[in-house]
């Protein structure tokens, strides 16, 4: 353990220390005080010419008095990391989070020494009791807790700078990674809550590895890119577009992001949104470090290419101040427009305050207008589909815990031959039994597969007779046509050959 001695140092100072002590208690006790001002003034001054440290000292609560200090907060969570191997006595907190269970931070009146760059410096918790003044049955005490920093004056600079710099960083780094994450919902205009606790990783993600480390990569890059977009002046945010049939695991995959990158979700319920004006709010009151999530976009809201092409409706829906429409059986209007939407995913405002990654989902990418997931607004377009056999090794070893089979070579030739989503392969790798029978479970899904495969070529030879009839149909019509067209030149021809002969 590596501990603060201020004992040799106080032991040089100590007979001057007792003298002034001597001389301020008696100053305290016969002087008014203004004089007691001036002794204090300085006598701190005269201290500081043999004391060769400076201490900062960071306050729980400054200004706001409900309002706890971010850099007190960020240190709290430093000193817990950095210095729980030193420190005798800590504080420890439940909390609820995958990777760790408890939080530690120094208890009152602690001291600890850390190193940066082969400088020591020193930090201490305490606090100071005051009594509250107001009357109250329940009188209660006023804690007001800090750390002190010490350091040695020939570091001011580079302690001043890097390290303070190093210490908030790092205590900030580390609290969004062990802070409980939250699931947002709205309800109209009003975010509401609940503790996000979804299971779901990378690791357990069934998809070819090459295009995950791929988005992996991205994130992770888009993760520390605050320097990057700050240099080259572009808002510091990103465009996922998740497309793919249902039970492809998009929404598994967003779950996923938001445990690798420690994000909160905001699930946007677009179809609950009044006009733009609300849609706006909903995202000035996202936090930084969020993962903003519309799903099916497709259903939420009328604004599909297609649509354009109806003549109908071509002018209006040309027109990006059209309202979307809610899906019929909602019963509510939204006045969200497409030109609200897109103001939403890079608008001026949407840059505001951090990092925030935007998600769109779809079944049916090919419905959704161009302008909508052109390339800056939905920067990265990801398709998820359905399962081959890298993705169903990934689902053997999650549910059965097998990364090889004798039955591995039969699955592999079926996948490629058979569309099955990754949901469907999981159901059927759902062990019924305990422990699970890993045999019984691959036949099961060989079964699926194969019941699949002939239920795909039914249907491919029924569409097969069915081309096969149109083609008659089309050819019988044709000979009809040849025949009519024969007889009528016939007729004719009769006609006018008895029209020249003289009989009509
Ligand atoms: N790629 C996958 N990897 C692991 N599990 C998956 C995957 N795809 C689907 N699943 C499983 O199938 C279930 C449904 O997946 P999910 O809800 O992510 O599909 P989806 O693509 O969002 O479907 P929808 O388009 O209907 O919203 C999940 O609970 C998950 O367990
Ligand atoms: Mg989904």
């Amino acid at each position: 353990m590596n501990k603060f001695n201020m004992a040799d140092m106080l032991g040089h100072l100590g007979s001057l220390l007792a003298s002034v002590m001597f001389v301020w208690a008696i100053i305290q006790q016969y002087f008014p005080y203004n004089v007691r001002n001036f002794f204090e003034k300085y006598s701190q001054r005269f201290l500081t010419l043999f004391y060769p440290y400076i201490q900062i000292t960071f306050n729980e609560f400054t200004g706001e008095r409900f309002k706890r200090s971010e850099a007190y907060s960020a240190i709290e969570t430093y000193l817990g990391k950095t210095t729980s191997m030193q420190a005798k006595r800590l504080k420890a907190d439940v909390i609820k989070n995958n990777t760790q269970p408890l939080s530690l931070s120094m208890d009152d009146h602690e001291e600890v020494a850390d190193d940066f760059n082969g400088v020591k410096v020193y930090w201490s918790s305490g606090k100071n009791i005051l009594k509250t003044q107001s009357f109250s049955f329940y009188p209660t005490t006023d804690e007001k807790r800090y750390y002190k920093l010490t350091f040695h004056k020939r570091h001011r600079e580079m302690i001043l700078g890097e390290y303070l710099q190093h210490v908030l960083k790092e205590g900030r780094d580390i609290k969004v990674k062990t802070r409980m994450r939250k699931l947002y919902t709205n309800n109209g205009s009003q975010w509401s809550h609940v503790v996000f606790e979804h299971p779901a990783s990378f690791q357990t993600l069934a998809m070819d590895p090459v295009m995950k480390q791929e988005i992996i990569d991205d994130l992770t890059t888009f993760s520390n890119g605050e320097e990057f977009y700050n240099r080259i002046g572009r808002a510091w945010k990103r465009g996922y577009l998740l497309y793919g049939p249902p039970g492809t695991g998009k929404s598994t995959m967003i779950a996923a992001m938001a445990n690798f990158l420690c994000y909160d979700i905001y699930d946007l319920e677009l179809t609950a949104v009044k006009d733009n004006t609300e849609l706006r709010r909903l995202l000035i009151e996202t936090s930084s470090k969020s993962i903003i999530v519309i799903e099916d976009i497709d259903c939420s809201m009328d604004l599909t290419g297609q649509r354009k092409k109806e003549v109908k409706e071509e002018e209006e829906e040309s027109d990006p101040k059209k309202p979307i429409k809610p899906p019929e059986n909602e019963g509510k209007t939204s006045k969200v427009t497409l030109s609200g939407l897109l103001n939403f995913v890079d608008g001026l405002w949407s840059a505001c305050g951090g990092d925030r990654l935007i998600v769109f989902t779809t079944n049916h990418v090919e419905k959704l207008d161009p302008a909508l997931i052109r390339r800056g607004r939905m920067d990265k377009h990801i398709e998820l589909s359905y399962c081959g056999f890298e993705a169903f090794k990934v689902l053997a070893k999650n549910y059965l815990c097998i990364q090889t089979h004798d039955l591995f070579e039969r699955i592999s030739e079926l996948l490629g031959e058979v569309e099955m989503t990754p949901a469907d392969v999981a159901e059927n790798l759902m062990p019924k039994t305990s422990p699970p029978d890993t045999e019984r479970c691959l036949k099961s899904l060989i079964g699926a597969l194969e019941a699949a495969k002939a239920e795909a070529e039914r249907k491919k030879l029924e569409e097969e007779e069915e081309k096969k009839k149109e083609l008659l149909a089309v050819k019988a019509g044709e000979v009809k046509v040849v025949n009519m067209v024969e007889n009528g030149e016939a007729k004719v021809a009769n006609l006018v050959e008895n029209g020249s002969n003289g009989s009509v």
